[in-house]
Order: C-alpha cells, then sequence, then structure tokens
C-alpha cells in the first residue's frame, strides 16, 4: 500500500514513535511523507521514504496530487489543532480530497493506531475495488 505520514510541528514527537512503534508494519509498504516529517522519521526509524516538500512549501498539495492520480491508499495526517497554520487552505484541500477519492484518513493518534493494525491486518482489501471505479 501507498501510505502518507504527516505531522505539525507540535506532533512530529508523537508521529516518530508512532513510525518506530509500528516499523514492522510500515517497512513493508511504501511510505510519502512531507519534508520535514519524512526526514525525521528516516533518521529515527531507517526506514525508505519518498519525501515532498514540507507542507507550507506544498507538500500538503502533493501528497494531494497523488491522491487525486490515485497512488494513495492511507493518509495519518497528524494535525496540531491548536497552532494556526500559514498553510491551512492546504490541509484543508488534502482532507477535501482523502473525502472525495474515499481514501481512509487520521488526523489524530488514535484514529492512526486503528488505521495502522488495520492494514496489517490486511483489511484494506476493499481500496482495490474502489480504484477500479
Ligand atoms: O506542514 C505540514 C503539513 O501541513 C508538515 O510539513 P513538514 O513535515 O515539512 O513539517
Amino acid at each position: 500500500m501507498n501510505v502518507a505520514l504527516i505531522a505539525h510541528d507540535r506532533k512530529k514527537d508523537t508521529i516518530i514513535n508512532f513510525a518506530i512503534a509500528y516499523k514492522h508494519i510500515l517497512e513493508h509498504h511504501h511510505i510519502t511523507a512531507t519534508g520535514t516529517t519524512g526526514r525525521l522519521i528516516q533518521e529515527a526509524t531507517g526506514l525508505p521514504i519518498h519525501r515532498v516538500q514540507s507542507g507550507p512549501l506544498g507538500g500538503d498539495q502533493q501528497i494531494g496530487a497523488e491522491i487525486a492520480q490515485n497512488n494513495m491508499d492511507l493518509v495519518i495526517f497528524l494535525r496540531d489543532p491548536l497552532t494556526a497554520q500559514p498553510h491551512e487552505p492546504d490541509i484543508l484541500a488534502l482532507l477535501r480530497l482523502c473525502d472525495v477519492y474515499k481514501i481512509p484518513v487520521a488526523t489524530n493518534i488514535a484514529t492512526a493506531e486503528i488505521l495502522i493494525r488495520a492494514m496489517e491486518k490486511g483489511e484494506f482489501h476493499w481500496r482495490e475495488i474502489v480504484k477500479e471505479r
């Protein structure tokens, strides 16, 4: 599966710990991440990560483009709900595309845990059917 990992600054520690804890699952998938998130996860886990631009520099839009091209199966985007982001429109656009293309998306760690465990069990085979629409 193609998985996107993104985290705002105050959620970086959380996503790093998430990637460490679930490295044994993530290593079987193709991971894309925004610039800083990707670098930190790479350093902490050694996982190969396709890094796009940092979020404020267009990274969210690049991941949105992957979704629009049906190249993304799951998005884990740990948002900071308490800090204003200069690229808020890009964030909303990415989440909107997840809804347009019916991509499972987690915006907090509780949902992220559920999604990755479902992924481990191979519960996303229905995505293949949706992809063929
Ligand atoms: O801003 C982001 C998502 O909106 C994340 O970007 P970075 O991973 O480069 O910090």
